[in-house]
């Protein structure tokens, strides 16, 4: 299967009334609130020509009014909205420069699936014979040609996807924004879709606005995942500056495979921080300015870094029983009863042999330099 069989050509910069801007979408301090509850809180986005954004977060922090708030479906009570460079908060959805697609993908079910990629096109009034060359090269990169008079009712749930998506690529729009766009395909078609999806983005030069609770999606797919909570954004970065550096407890606990203490400053010594937690007193490398004794810090080490080898240069160590023992394809994950009640995950490549048993009493260490202070506590 592949849709790049012939390149959608898209060149939004080139339109009239279009000055080549640096900046896709900029949104800035967006407030958004229904009666007493803010839904959206002072969010500020930057995206770039031909970005893939991921919003990430839990069900309910604002990423789906945030989308809402671009496409024009609502209107922020605070903050500015440009698209393309040019002002845009108060416009209707029609005059921006934008498509959308939806988890149900919102297809006309009584049109056929040419009509349905016809639509955007027809709106816009162009004339027939420009909309008619125009289906039949989009059905055919799309490789759905073969569908054309079919009703979606018909389709599988993966074409209708990909009738979806031509659908609201056909207008070459400046963004494209998804909600939940694959959140109800099979799991075993996700994968491949996904793929399809990041090259047929990167080769439209369209900026992609992606919106899901589901990190393996974001981190595969986005340049920029902007990690949502409580209607704000708790960090933004690429997928790799997430992982290895979450900014907060949050983002930390979010992302799987890491482990989060909390505790309280207690001095700081050759560049390390000790911090007083339930489970004893580990050390932190902190590079900035660090807090003030006593002050509640959190932090977090990467279950992979953890190791039942302890040398010397593992200074901060924990002594738990292991309660379970999982497989997440190719790594063999440790799950320890922390005294705090938490759980600590250490995490092996399964092709290493085996070492701990399950109800076995271990040693755990990682390194000072292994752990990521939190900018705040959390
Ligand atoms: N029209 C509305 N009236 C009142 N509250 C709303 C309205 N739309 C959204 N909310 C509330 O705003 C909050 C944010 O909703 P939103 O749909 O943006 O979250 P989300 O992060 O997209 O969640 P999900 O992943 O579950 O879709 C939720 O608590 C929701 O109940």
């Amino acid at each position: 299967m592949d849709i790049l069989a012939q390149p959608i050509e898209v060149d939004s910069a080139a339109k009239p009334g279009f000055a080549r801007p640096q900046l896709d979408l900029e949104l800035r301090n967006i407030r958004k609130r229904y009666g007493d509850f803010i839904a959206v809180d002072g969010v500020s986005l930057k995206v770039r020509k031909g970005q893939f954004v991921c919003l990430l977060g839990p069900s309910g922090c604002g990423k789906t009014t945030t989308l809402r708030c671009v496409a024009g479906l609502e209107e922020p009570d605070e903050g500015d909205i440009l698209i393309g460079g040019k002002e845009a908060t108060r416009d209707p959805p029609w005059q921006r420069d934008i498509a959308m697609m939806f988890q149900d993908f919102a297809l006309f079910p009584h049109m056929t699936v040419a009509k349905n990629v016809a639509f955007g096109l027809e709106m816009l009034k162009r004339p027939k014979a420009e909309i008619t060359a125009r289906v039949d090269q989009v059905l055919k990169s799309f490789e759905i040609a073969a569908l054309a008079n079919r009703k979606p009712g018909s389709l599988s749930g993966g074409q209708r996807q990909r009738v979806a998506l031509a659908r609201a690529m056909i207008t070459e729009p400046r963004l494209l924004l998804l909600d939940e766009p694959i959140g109800a395909l099979d799991y075993s078609l996700r994968e491949t879709v996904m793929l399809e999806l990041k090259l047929l983005q990167k080769r439209s030069g369209i900026s992609f606005i992606w919106v899901t609770h589901d990190q393996n999606e974001a981190f595969s797919l986005g340049d920029l995942v902007v990690v949502m909570n409580h209607a704000r954004i708790e960090q933004m970065g690429t997928p790799e500056e997430i992982l290895q550096r979450p900014a907060t407890a949050f983002v930390a606990g979010f992302v799987q495979g890491n482990n989060v203490f909390h505790g309280r400053a207690a001095g700081t010594s050759d560049g390390l921080l000790a911090v007083d937690t339930a489970l004893g007193r580990f050390h932190v490398s902190s590079s900035g300015s660090a807090p003030a004794a006593g002050t509640a810090v959190s932090f977090s080490v990467r279950a992979e870094k953890m190791t039942d080898l302890v040398g010397d240069e593992h200074g901060n160590r924990v002594s738990a029983r292991c309660s379970a023992i999982e497989f997440f394809g190719s790594v063999r994950r440790h799950l320890f009863e922390r005294s705090d009640g938490e759980v600590l995950k250490y995490d092996q490549f399964g092709a290493q042999a085996a070492r701990i048993e399950l109800g076995q009493l271990v040693t755990i260490g990682w390194r000072a330099d292994d752990t990521v202070l939190h900018g705040m506590a959390g």
